[in-house]
């Protein structure tokens, strides 16, 4: 394996929990360097799709390669090349804060600076409170944390901006894009759009155990949304004709201007790529054989999100 090949690739995974088929056929791939962001309802499969791909869940069927390993079979080595943040997951109560931090660092051979990553994310505020005294933003920045601190090559985050405040976000999504800068593959799942926009080079848009877009932000919006195009002014302006949309958008940026304001994009994009999810979903649930198609092929560059 060398290091252009992607850090994670699934194809045709199936898995059942019992009656449930909750994997029916996923493929996806994440790159290197990248923020990958796993988009899709309640029971999609995203949580089932990380479990496979972190060895903690042996698929009935399919493959899945992380950083060119089966995860199922991985040596201690290469799980420690690979991060884990799962919700509530199972952090330590009777330590502090600090301690458990400064033990997950102790774990690795080259760790982040501890108290460099407990300042950025505001650990340091909390930093000798009891885990099990921590309120639900608090355990996830320690968790978020536990899994960057030792530099892993591929990191997985089970929706690591839920429950913080707007502040505390800013920060972590900084954060992720910083990991992802010094080449660490990022696997997210969530369901705030805007961390998406703001975070995401690529989508993978999840429903029903398998895939139905993928690209970048950009890419799945543009190639999924409603015949008019003009999501985002719809949703904001109804009654505005699919034509005049441009115009519209236009003046908008014209009257802020004017005000000494700049529109923010990202909220639009954001807008815009919520809509696509819902049509998605909508489709696929009418069954639609059209909303599984992918928007490119993963082994194709990504554009790059709005950011
Ligand atoms: N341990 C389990 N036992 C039985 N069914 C399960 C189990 N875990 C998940 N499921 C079912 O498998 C399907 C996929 O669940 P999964 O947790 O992978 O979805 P998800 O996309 O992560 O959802 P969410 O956004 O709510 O986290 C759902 O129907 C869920 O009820």
């Amino acid at each position: 394996m060398d290091d252009h090949s992607p850090a994670l690739v699934a194809t045709d995974l199936a898995h059942s929990y019992g009656a449930v088929r909750a994997l029916d056929g996923l493929s996806l791939t994440a790159e290197r360097g990248e923020v990958t962001a796993l988009l899709g309802p309640n029971g999609a499969g995203k949580t089932t799709a990380v479990s496979c791909a972190t060895g903690l869940l042996r698929p009935d069927a399919g493959s899945v390669r992380v950083l060119g390993t089966d995860p199922w079979r991985a040596s201690p080595e290469h799980r420690a090349r690979v991060g884990v943040m799962i919700q509530d997951g199972g952090l330590a109560s009777g330590a502090t804060a600090m301690q458990l931090l400064r033990y997950g660092a102790s774990l690795h051979a080259a760790p982040l600076d501890v108290d460099e990553v407990a300042a950025h994310l505001g650990i340091d505020e909390f930093a000798r409170t009891l885990v099990r005294r921590l309120s639900g933003g608090q355990r996830q920045r320690l968790a978020l944390a536990l899994a960057i601190i030792g530099r892993p090559d591929l990191v997985f985050l089970d929706e690591p901006t839920a429950g913080m405040d707007p502040s505390i976000r800013r920060r972590v999504r900084e954060l992720i894009r910083g990991l992802a800068r010094t080449g660490t593959a990022v696997v997210l799942t969530t369901h705030l759009m805007d961390d998406v926009v703001g975070l995401a080079d690529a989508v993978r848009v999840i429903s029903r155990g398998r895939v139905l877009a993928s690209g970048s932000v950009q890419e799945v919006v543009r190639e999924h949304r409603g015949p008019g195009g003009g999501v985002t002014l719809r949703a904001t302006a109804s009654g505005v004709a699919p034509d005049a949309v441009p115009a519209l958008e236009q003046a908008l940026h014209e009257a802020a201007a004017r005000h000494g304001a700049r529109l923010e994009v990202s909220s639009a994009a954001a807008a815009d790529l919520e809509a696509v999810l819902l049509d998605l979903m909508d489709r696929d649930a009418s069954g639609d054989e059209a909303a599984g198609s992918t928007t490119h092929h993963d082994d194709a560059p990504s554009a790059g999100a709005a950011r």
